[in-house]
């Protein structure tokens, strides 16, 4: 399969002003200002395929946006190398700004006071987008999102879902190839959540587009993207199946067990994390799993035994603990 994405040893720093407290410094600062470097993406290379969602994660801080502007060309990498479409972003030709978008949850993109219909013919005239190709677009992502009439009041008047559905419209008007979606679902209810996920597995079906997608969400991340990158302090932590990351990092499992005598003591097999009359979940270490089910199936009366990974948010929140290593 064809990469549409590729990263080789990228490289952002940001030179951040710095100034010490005080009229003294202040002034001093006129004449010779000091810079404190912030290096916000360490060299990281990955590649992305064709068709495929990946899910981009990292802590607040970890450079997923500052990476995400590099691969839109919005911001210039330091060094390293990106190629998107066989085209280098940050030059910003229009052959590739055709084929990509970048939507972002936390940044409005549409105009506040005008209905997202009028913003949508502002993009047909940007992206050059044929009459009749624009209408057939418009009308099946309007569809897609259940927007029907939405998309004639003000964006003002939206609500925060209803706002992101009509930005998702306008951002992929031109269809484009490439998407990159940076917090597309925060702050929504689980309603609004679970319709744009369904609307990105649909585009992406529908268009074999090539996705990446962060959120700290992680029913975005399961329901739609079988690999995951993970960067930490800008370096890449994990870049696998989203089976093998819980593989990798799962320190534990959880025992579930019913008992017969719902006051008997289970201490002694695990800590236990919840006990609900005789319904009692244990957490094990990974490698005394199967040691501590044989146990406790021969000493205690039980008549139920379940064995499950742990959440996959508490393993991410355990990858992020770990120090950063170059995988
Ligand atoms: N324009 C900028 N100037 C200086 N530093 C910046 C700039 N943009 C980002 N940074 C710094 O770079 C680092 C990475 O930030 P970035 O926004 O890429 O992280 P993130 O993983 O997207 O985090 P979040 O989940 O909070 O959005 C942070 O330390 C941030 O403060």
């Amino acid at each position: 399969m064809s990469q549409t994405i590729k990263v080789d040893t990228l490289i952002k720093t940001f030179q951040v002003p710095e100034r010490e407290a005080g009229l003294k410094a202040a002034v001093g600062s006129l004449f010779k200002r000091k810079y404190r470097e912030v290096e916000a993406v360490k060299k990281i290379s990955f590649g992305i395929d064709a068709g495929e969602i990946v899910g981009f994660l990292g802590p607040n801080g970890a450079g997923k946006t500052t990476t995400l502007k590099m691969l839109a060309g919005l911001l210039f990498p330091t060094s390293g190398q990106i190629d998107v479409l066989g085209y280098e972003p940050q030059r910003r030709e229009k052959e590739l700004l055709r084929q990509i978008t970048i939507v972002m949850g936390q940044r409005n993109q549409l105009m506040w006071d005008i209905p997202a219909l009028d913003s949508f013919e502002l993009q047909r005239a940007i992206y050059q987008i044929p009459e009749g190709e624009f209408r057939r677009m418009r009308d099946e992502l309007i569809d897609l999102l259940n927007m029907g009439d939405l998309v004639k009041k003000p964006v003002r008047n939206l609500s925060l879902g209803e706002r992101m559905k009509a930005e998702f419209i306008s951002a992929l008007l031109h269809r484009p190839k490439v998407l990159f979606l940076d917090e597309p679902t925060i702050g929504l209810d689980v309603t609004a959540q679970r319709l744009i996920r369904e609307f990105v597995a649909a585009y992406n079906q529908r268009y074999q587009a090539s996705v990446m997608l962060t959120s700290h969400y992680m029913a975005d991340v399961q329901a739609l993207c079988k690999r995951v990158i993970v960067i930490h302090h800008g370096q890449l932590l994990y870049d696998g199946g989203l089976a093998g990351l819980v593989e990798k990092f799962a320190a534990y499992k959880t025992i579930g067990v019913t008992l017969n005598d719902p006051d008997l003591d289970l201490s002694e097999y695990g800590e236990i994390i919840s006990n609900s009359k005789g319904q009692v979940n244990l957490r094990v270490p990974k490698s005394a799993t199967a040691q501590i089910t044989t146990r406790l199936l021969n000493e205690v009366a039980i008549s139920d035994l379940t064995i499950e990974d742990p959440a996959i948010d508490s393993i991410i929140e355990q990858v992020f603990q770990q120090e950063a290593q170059v995988v």
